[in-house]
């Protein structure tokens, strides 16, 4: 399989702390790739280093076949096919539902450029597609900050999606969800993996062991295990340090 994303010993440090600490990983196209592990693993950090937040101490973070991201500027990597998601919806709540997608949708970021920008037909027709998957379309017409919270991260979610990504990094996209929301969510992700590999940080251990393809359980910003969720569960280690410590509640 080809790999979207291949991360070599890379070391992000702050005032001497190493928060990761000469990970090495890849991330295969298609796949819905987990991060796990403890309060403090360094989970954001590696999403942090991929999308440009952060600059690493060293290594390399190579997408698509050889750039290395590190290189690249935060507004770089997203031209180039990365986006993110934060743990925390960032919707603009006093926008109705369709203009947020709008916004996502129309290349220059600049707020007034895309607000005053006539959508495309081809880039319409994307945001009805994008709103249909991601359950909103009757909702478009409403003002995003009036959606559930569940809808809320479905709207962001869309809003990357309309950004056509190769890369999707999501930071605990099911937080605060209910069960139902939760699966939702699931399969949405799984419909978006057949054009999207999608990169996931999550503490809900039921949705792991539903929706991952490959897990790396991190701690103390370095891989302790890396496999399917049946694999990496049943590791000794991984059970002492977060399985078996609550990690299977939100944290
Ligand atoms: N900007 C920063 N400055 C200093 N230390 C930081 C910074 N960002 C993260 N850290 C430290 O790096 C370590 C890893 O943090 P990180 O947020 O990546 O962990 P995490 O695995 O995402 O944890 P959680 O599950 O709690 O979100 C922690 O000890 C944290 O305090």
């Amino acid at each position: 399989m080809e790999n979207v994303l291949e991360i070599q010993d890379l070391t992000v440090a702050f005032d001497g702390f190493k928060a990761v600490d000469n990970v090495n990983t890849s991330v295969e196209k298609g796949e819905i790739h987990f991060f796990i592990g403890p309060n403090g693993a360094g989970k954001t950090t590696l999403l942090d280093a991929i999308c440009g937040r952060v600059k690493p101490k060293s290594g390399n973070i190579l997408f698509a076949g050889g750039v290395d991201v590190t290189h690249y500027s935060e507004n770089q990597i997203v031209n180039i096919g990365i986006g993110r998601k934060f743990q925390v919806p960032s919707v603009f709540t006093g926008l109705t539902v369709y203009d947020n997608m709008e916004l996502a949708a129309v290349k220059d970021r600049s707020l007034s450029s895309s607000l005053f920008h006539n959508v495309t037909s081809e880039q319409e027709e994307l945001i009805g597609h994008v709103l249909n998957t991601i359950g909103l379309y009757e909702k478009k017409d409403r003002d995003a900050g009036s959606l559930a919270h569940g809808e809320k991260q479905w709207l962001e979610i869309g809003m990357l999606m309309a950004q056509q990504p190769k890369l999707m990094l999501l930071d605990e996209p099911v937080a605060g969800m209910g069960r139902v929301e939760t699966q939702k969510t699931g399969e949405l992700l799984k419909t978006i993996a057949k054009n999207c590999t999608i990169i996931v940080v999550e503490h809900d251990m039921e949705f792991v062991r539903d929706y991952a393809s490959k897990v790396t359980v991190l701690h103390e910003g370095m891989v302790l295990d890396e496999g399917s969720m049946s694999e990496v569960q049943h590791n000794q280690k991984v059970i002492e340090v977060y399985l078996g410590r609550g990690g299977e509640q939100d944290a």
